[in-house]
């Protein structure tokens, strides 16, 4: 009798604008994974702090209500969903507030540490923080994709990739994205997105760092899918054949 295969698990990290998200949910439709955005839960936490009152200046505000909202996740890579308390948190979690906000929120310790929980958990296919649909399903792993996965969260997964890209080509895929949304010109995202890096990658608590042991992707001159390739061609080369 054969055994199933241990469950392969993905960490994708890097900067605002590399291709995290895209590449992440590609990788993960083409092998049959699951996919968790973190980036999603931290939006999460920090809009419910927003819609609650919590001043998100105040660390110690942030700390004491961190533990509250409920965050579950939606696991499937053509159908990511984000629930706070039950609401859909998908759309309100991408406005520019909330972009602002985030970093100040997701550098408290407490909010990491809830919020690391729910990954690791997530990740493990038990129940906290998924939604249950994704737990009955069978997986054959995941692909995380974040800041400090491969440092932090999940130290132990079988791929780390990192993906960076030059500031003027995050910016341009950014600004692209925001057109018709919120208004935003080039020069004020570029300006947004590396105050946001410089704060993440400056923060004590878990910082965006490329893990020792990541493949550093650069996917400046790279189109969405030849990063894809890439990414699907690192984890087959990692999986045990058959
Ligand atoms: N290699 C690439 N070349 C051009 N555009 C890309 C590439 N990778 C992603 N994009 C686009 O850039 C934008 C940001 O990508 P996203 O995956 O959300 O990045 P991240 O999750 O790292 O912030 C999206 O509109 C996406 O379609
Ligand atoms: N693993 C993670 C993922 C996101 N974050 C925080 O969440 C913010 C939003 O992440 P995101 O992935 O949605 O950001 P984008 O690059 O997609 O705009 C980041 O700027 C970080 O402050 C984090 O601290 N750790």
């Amino acid at each position: 009798m054969q055994t199933a295969p241990a469950p392969v698990i993905v960490a994708i990290d890097g900067p605002s604008g590399t291709g995290k998200s895209s590449t992440s949910k590609a990788v993960a439709a083409e092998l049959g994974l699951r996919y968790l955005d973190t980036g999603a839960q931290y939006r999460a936490i920090t809009w419910w702090m927003l819609s609650n009152g919590i001043d998100v200046a105040d660390p110690t505000a942030v700390a004491a209500a961190a533990g509250k909202p409920v965050i579950v996740s939606g696991t499937d890579p053509a159908r990511p969903t984000i629930t706070v308390d039950g609401a859909d948190a998908a759309g309100p979690i991408r406005t520019q507030e909330v972009t602002a906000a985030v970093s100040a929120v997701s550098a408290v310790a407490e909010v990491r540490g809830r919020i690391t929980e729910l990954q690791r958990s997530i990740a493990a296919g038990t129940a906290e923080g998924t939604d249950p649909a994704d737990v009955a399903a069978p997986s054959r792993g995941i692909v995380v994709e974040g800041r400090d996965i491969g440092t932090t969260v999940l130290p132990d997964a079988d791929l780390k990739v990192f993906l960076t890209a030059s500031p003027e080509a995050r910016a341009a895929r950014r600004s692209g994205e925001l057109r018709g949304k919120d208004s935003a010109d080039l020069a004020t995202t570029r300006a947004a997105l590396l105050k946001r890096d410089a704060a993440d990658s400056g923060r004590k608590a878990s910082p965006l760092k490329k893990a020792d042991d990541a493949v550093e992707v650069d996917t400046t001159e790279l189109t969405l899918e030849q990063v894809v390739e890439c990414v699907v061609t690192l984890v087959r080369e990692q999986q045990p054949a058959g």
